[in-house]
């Protein structure tokens, strides 16, 4: 490489930390995967929301040979504010920087966030390894996934139990997570209908949750055999089977 002036050799560097950026960009994700999978998130709260690695290492279960690589991870995980990371002031001689929880980090306590487990499990990124590929076929089904695994999510879902669980909590979760702050925040959305379907609504946690805030709105969820036989029974929603590209029952209001 060419390196002709100054200005030129910085917007060089600049072009280079950019592409470094968007080239490694899959570690933040991964680092982030790592400390849900060792739990780094409770050990710390265990802790009282704030801890040393040593501190940290009296919870996890790491091998002995792999602690002086934790610092690492650490680092990547501080720098991605899923924990703050203080260090040991100049004068405090051969102290450890502390490691705190953040607000990203109090949502992966006592494993609150299956959505983050099963959007990186390797049966979800795998298929992003093709994108390029996808892109230069032209594909019966327009799906990258089936591309991938030979067959659709959901009929994977239909075949492979841990799979299927993985996919309805990380999806429940999420839901019931974002039902939770849109009824507060947006209730009178809810107002002045009296039925609703969740079309696709898995094992229907939305419908649980609107139906327990407003229990005027009848609520149901149309959603494939497979996932309704899974779906809680008493919970005032009815769940129905049937596939959304054949018909929807009727309803005020679909989600
Ligand atoms: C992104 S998920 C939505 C999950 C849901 N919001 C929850 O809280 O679990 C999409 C849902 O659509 C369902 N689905 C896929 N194809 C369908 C079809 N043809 N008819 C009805 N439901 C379908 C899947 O089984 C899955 O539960």
């Amino acid at each position: 490489m060419e390196l002709t002036n100054n200005s030129t050799d910085r917007g060089l560097l600049d072009a280079q930390l950019e592409l470094w950026h968007n080239t490694f960009a899959f570690m933040k994700s991964m680092a982030l995967k790592s400390a849900v999978d060792l739990h780094i998130a409770d050990a710390i709260h265990l802790h009282g929301g704030a801890a040393t690695l040593p501190q940290i290492l009296t919870k996890v279960d790491l091998h002995p040979s792999k602690i002086p690589s934790l610092h690492r991870l650490m680092r990547v995980l501080a720098t991605t504010n899923v924990f703050s990371m203080q260090h040991p002031s100049p004068s405090a001689d051969g102290s450890e920087p502390v490691y705190a929880l953040t607000p990203v980090s109090r949502l992966l306590l006592g494993s609150q966030t299956p959505l983050t487990a099963m959007v990186l499990d390797p049966i979800i990124v795998s298929p992003f390894f093709e994108l390029g590929t996808w892109f230069q076929h032209e594909l019966p089904d327009p799906c990258i996934f089936k591309q991938t695994h030979g067959r659709p999510i959901w009929e994977m879902t239909k075949q492979d139990a841990t799979f299927d669980a993985l996919v309805n909590d990380g999806l429940a979760s999420d839901s019931q997570f974002i039902m939770d702050v849109a009824i507060k925040q947006c209730a009178e959305v809810f107002q002045g209908i009296s039925s609703l379907i969740d079309v696709g609504g898995g094992i229907g946690a939305a419908a649980q949750a609107i139906s327990k805030a407003f229990p005027h709105v009848k609520c149901s969820v149309l959603d494939l055999e497979h996932i309704i036989a899974k779906a809680p029974a008493d919970t005032g929603v009815q769940f129905i089977t049937g596939d959304m590209f054949e018909s929807i029952p009727p309803a005020n209001a679909v989600l």
